[in-house]
């Protein structure tokens, strides 16, 4: 990236509605208070005015939610003016949630009642009972996917229970419809039991097509997907693990082109070996990757140590050859590739400074990177976060609409590792040779060809694997 010019963050959005005495000041006034702490107004509606007093609703964007404290205090202290509001635009998208149910067909007699409703839906119930893979032709379950969540591992925010976690939930499901076409439905659950998530998933499964699994911490979030992924015979996916690993492995396939540098050659830190870690890990090794180090809260994962968590002693045994120990700012010495999986802030300008010649850095924590782009820019090849608001945006909302759309459409039974290389490899084929460079590394989730390409890879191999239960049509000879 060198010293070229990095495209900071969007900022967050404010509507201030604003009372003004025409005849004691005027809207420069306003606008002058905003960009002396910073903030760009980007709309202004006129909401009532008479001769005495103008109502305003100004949009205003700022950095950091504390300008817009100061920009209030400001306000408040101008004589003529009274702020009559302060609305935050992103708590206003989310009022009332951010999805809705719809019926396909309107039902406006007592005929269309019949049919869709009692009597005549009994007919429909028999025809699934005495065929049950009739559920797949005759609900909705051919299209649906559950998005399930205890809301332990709830983005980088950690253990916000399952209320906090309707929002991203919620979110999920909206991506799923708007970028795949498919419906999802947010569950989350007031449990953490793995044997009960596990009983409650089963007793749901009737209803969908798939499951996608999302925010579950680590480590139980391994044992819940090995024994859903057993005892169902639809798709169960948690999108933290292969989401996740897929998108990584599209985004690193391009970084490491651009610095010239061969995945069996390269020095890998990982940091954060908890759900994503360790299938981000697990992707890399199967790539070809020899020199990876896991890293978490107690330091460097090695072999020669015992650890609790059965996750990281299978993990210690395929990764870190040389037995490197100690913190992050250990191992990261001398790595060409760092990758973040783990809590805001944790990767220093210093640590950064001691990797190799050209590194990758990829900080995919959310909300808050593990180093903020700004402060490594300069000192990196190829930086990518996991937010929409920086270039090179690693996150699996790239995989999840595509993979589940390729599933649902070849009705598989699951989601096995050729379709997610597959998915990996259309992801970065996307973008050309051409195109490639260190701002665009991945394709935008809004890159139309994306999800069709994905969609087309997996599907594919689903029938070379033999797990789709159903030939689209656009295969059938
Ligand atoms: N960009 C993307 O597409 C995605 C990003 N993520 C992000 O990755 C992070 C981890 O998510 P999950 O794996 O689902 O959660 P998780 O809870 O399973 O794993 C987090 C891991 O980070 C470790 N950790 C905490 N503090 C640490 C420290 N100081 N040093 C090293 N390790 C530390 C924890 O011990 C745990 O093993 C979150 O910030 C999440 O937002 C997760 C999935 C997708
Ligand atoms: C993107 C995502 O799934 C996460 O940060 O948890
Ligand atoms: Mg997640």
């Amino acid at each position: 990236m060198g010293n070229k010019p990095f495209n900071a963050g969007s900022g967050k959005s404010f509507t201030l509605r604003v009372e003004m005495l025409n005849e004691e000041t005027n809207f420069v006034v306003i606008a002058s208070a905003i960009c002396e702490h910073g903030g760009d107004v980007v709309a202004i509606d006129m909401i009532q005015t008479n001769v005495e007093k103008t109502i305003r609703d100004i949009t205003v964007t700022v950095q950091d939610t504390i300008q817009i404290d100061r920009i209030a205090t400001s306000i408040r202290a101008l004589a003529g003016v009274q702020l009559l509001h302060i609305s935050d635009r992103t708590f206003l998208m989310h009022l009332g949630g951010k999805i809705e149910m719809k019926a396909k067909h309107p039902v406006q007699n007592r005929d269309d009642l019949s049919r869709v409703y009692t009597p005549d839906v009994a007919r429909v119930c028999m025809a699934i009972h005495d065929d049950p893979r009739k559920a797949f032709t005759l609900t909705m379950k051919r299209n649906t996917v559950a998005v399930v969540s205890d809301g332990t591992a709830v983005l980088g925010l950690g253990d916000i229970g399952p209320y906090g976690a309707m929002p991203v939930m919620e979110g999920k499901a909206m991506l799923f419809k708007q970028f795949g076409d498919v419906d999802a439905v947010p569950i989350c659950l007031d449990t953490q039991d793995t044997e009960q998530i596990i009983q409650i998933v089963k007793s749901i499964a009737p209803g969908f097509g798939g499951i996608n699994l999302e925010d579950i911490s680590s480590p139980r979030c391994f044992e819940i997907e090995a024994r859903l992924k057993e005892e169902l015979d639809i798709p169960v996916f948690h999108d933290d693990q292969h989401g996740t690993a897929v998108v990584l492995y599209a985004g690193l396939i391009n970084a490491l082109k651009l610095v010239k540098k061969r995945i069996e050659d390269v020095k890998i830190v990982v940091n954060g070996i908890g759900a994503a870690g360790v299938a981000c890990s697990n992707i890399l090794l199967k790539a070809g990757c020899k020199n990876l180090i896991g890293v978490d809260i107690d330091g460097a994962i090695v072999r020669t140590n015992t650890y609790e968590q059965d996750s990281w002693n299978q993990f210690a045994q395929r990764t870190n050859p040389n037995l490197e120990s100690g913190s992050l700012a250990d191992v990261i010495k001398g790595a060409d590739v760092f990758i973040g999986l783990s809590r805001g802030g944790l990767l220093k300008r210093e640590h950064v400074l001691t990797m190799a010649e050209r590194p990758i850095v990829f900080a995919m924590a959310n909300p808050t990177p593990e180093i903020a782009p700004e402060e490594a820019v300069d000192i990196v090849a190829v930086l990518a976060t996991g937010r929409s608001d920086y270039p090179n945006q690693i996150n699996n909302l790239l995989c999840f609409p595509g993979i589940f759309r390729g599933a649902l459409d070849c009705r598989a039974s699951t989601i096995n590792e050729e379709m997610k290389l597959a998915a990996a490899e259309a992801i970065a084929a996307t973008i050309t040779d051409k195109e490639r460079n260190s701002s665009y590394i991945i394709p935008s989730v809004f890159n139309p060809t994306v999800v069709e390409n994905v969609r087309k890879r997996v599907i594919e191999a689903a029938l070379e694997t033999k797990v789709a239960r159903r030939v689209p049509r656009e295969y059938r000879e």
